[in-house]
């Protein structure tokens, strides 16, 4: 299975004790009362929908322009009302200014998200740049020079391809990037074509971006791959084989591109023979496998000798371990997260890595119809875990029979949706999994409700796709108040009015319904 998890999730731990009173006050209500309650309790509801805000601007600046056709008559009898009067239209002009840029932003977001949407494309990070429409928008919009567009055509790449689009304009911006793409999905071009632009010309200033691949058969591939894109440029790209190593002097070899395995470059810097100083560009390209092939102390001297400040780094990788993960995280600034890929295959990879690493039972995991709940079931039934799965196609004596299981430890983990769990009292759930996202910030206190009762803290971890991350900010007060570290850009997000939030889901099955074992 294709382990490019299109994922994100977040963890939090739910503190009973700080919201003891407000649990006794949600279990009091009932459900339309308490959704009302929480709302205003953890702020999430934009008060002010935007729609009133601009009437109510309009209304203003009607005002003062009527004003000011009536005060005109009076310009040089009363020159402090006009000073006035100016300043109103000065005032409005800006706010209008204003309500235009911000109206001009949100079309230009609706738009990246579209185009993401229609390409698959999944990103995380602040003021990620929008996706490439097509290979034209490198010249319109980014300057590049004619040859790279020329060598495309040439090489009959008409479109870019859904890593291509994402990638290349976030490293364009300046940005560090880690990426996850299926093999074969375009990934050399997407970042030999950035530094190509980055890099302009040839020069005879050093080594200026370093590319390291796993091994001497994908660093000669990459290299010639890399030699086709830049021609027309008289760019030095550079393998760094064991014979260039013996026989040239590496300080004064014209290089602006040099491809390695880490093996090699570790090597070569070890002794003495390069100087990666100036490098302004590093990308690991396959980066799971480079760490398959227990290769990190040799990549860890390859960025400590790439000492350039302003370097910009990225990681290309076909599956998304957290060992690359979590490389990205310590030599990456602002990175911005792309991958490519379905969101469900993700979350499902990402409770299987979860569960693989480790399982804390009782776990309650959580979906929003019983549809996903039996589909859930299906999935991890044959996982060496005690799972079992209870909804509302099941008798009363069935369901009964399923708790008693769950409540005496026979079974590890519990599926179950919203409607079936309310009013069931599990105790001392130790983890609750929101596997779909929840629909509202009550389901959500609701369903975290369930774990480290009495007093006991436990852990909640809540997946979230595309779809969800409007509704980000709704949960982010009430983990922030329950102790977690939420992360700015989701503190930053625009609180929205909750609707029943039930987007349509890819299913979760990962063999088509016909199949049967
Ligand atoms: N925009 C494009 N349109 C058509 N073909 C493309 C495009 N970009 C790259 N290719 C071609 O697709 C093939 C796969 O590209 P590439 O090797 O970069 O994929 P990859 O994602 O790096 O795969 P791997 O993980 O196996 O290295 C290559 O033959 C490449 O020339």
């Amino acid at each position: 299975m294709e382990k490019g998890a299109s994922f994100l999730f977040a963890g939090t731990k739910f503190n009973k004790k700080k919201f003891a009173s407000e649990i006794a006050r949600f279990k009091e209500k009932k459900d339309t009362e308490n959704k009302v309650d929480y709302l205003n309790m953890f702020e999430s509801v934009n008060p002010e929908p935007e729609e009133v805000t601009v009437s109510t601007k309009k209304r203003k600046r009607k005002q003062a322009v009527s004003v000011e056709a009536v005060e005109g008559f009076n310009v040089f009898t009363s020159s402090k009302k006009a000073t006035v009067v100016n300043e109103e239209n000065k005032k409005d002009e800006e706010e209008d200014k204003l309500s235009k840029e911000k109206k001009k932003a949100n079309r230009k977001m609706e738009a990246d998200s579209i185009l993401r949407k229609k390409y698959n494309i999944h990103v995380s990070g602040n003021n990620v740049a929008s996706p490439l429409k097509s290979f034209a928008e490198l010249s319109s919009v980014y300057g590049c020079d004619s040859y790279l567009l020329l060598n495309f055509a040439e090489l009959g790449f008409k479109e870019p391809t859904p890593i291509q689009r994402q990638a290349i304009p976030v490293l364009l911006s300046g940005r560090e990037c880690f990426a996850c793409a299926p093999t074969g999905s375009g990934k050399t071009l997407a970042f030999v074509s950035p530094m190509l632009m980055k890099l302009k010309h040839a020069s005879t200033d050093g080594v200026r971006a370093v590319i390291l691949c796993p091994t001497r058969e994908l660093a000669a591939q990459t290299t010639r791959e890399c030699k086709k894109l830049a021609k027309g440029n008289k760019f030095h790209i550079k393998l760094l084989t064991k014979k260039l190593i013996r026989s040239a002097d590496l300080s004064k070899l014209p290089c602006d591109i040099l491809i390695s395995t880490p093996l090699r470059l570790s090597s070569a810097i070890k002794k003495r023979k390069l100087d990666l100083s100036r490098v302004e560009y590093l990308v690991l390209d396959e980066s799971d496998k480079l760490f398959e092939l227990g290769l990190i102390k040799q990549i860890d001297s390859v960025v400590k000798a790439c000492s350039n400040p302003s370097i910009i780094r990225s990681l290309f990788s076909a599956t998304l371990p957290d060992s690359v993960e979590e490389l990205a995280r310590t030599i990456m600034h602002d990175a911005v997260r792309v991958i490519i890929g379905r969101n469900e295959e993700g979350k499902l990879l990402a409770l299987r890595q979860s569960f693989a690493e480790r399982l804390n039972p009782p776990v309650l995991i959580f979906v929003q119809s019983k549809e996903r709940a039996k589909e859930l079931y299906e999935e991890l039934k044959f996982d060496n875990i005690r799972v079992s799965v209870i909804h509302a196609d099941l008798s009363e004596a069935q369901r009964e029979n399923v708790v008693d299981d769950f409540r005496a430890g026979k079974t590890w983990v519990l599926i179950a949706t919203d409607v079936i769990a309310r009013g069931m009292d599990f105790k001392a759930v130790n983890c609750v999994i929101n596997y779909d996202f929840p629909d509202s910030a009550a389901a959500y206190i609701h369903r975290i409700g369930r774990s480290g009762r009495a007093g006991r803290t436990g852990e909640a971890i809540t997946f979230y796709t595309e779809d969800d991350v409007p509704y980000l900010r709704n949960i982010a007060n009430v983990m922030a108040a329950s102790g977690c570290e939420v992360p700015s850009w989701i503190m930053n997000l625009r609180k929205l009015r909750w609707k029943k939030h039930r987007p349509k889901r890819e299913s979760i099955l990962t063999k088509p319904n016909d199949v049967k074992d």
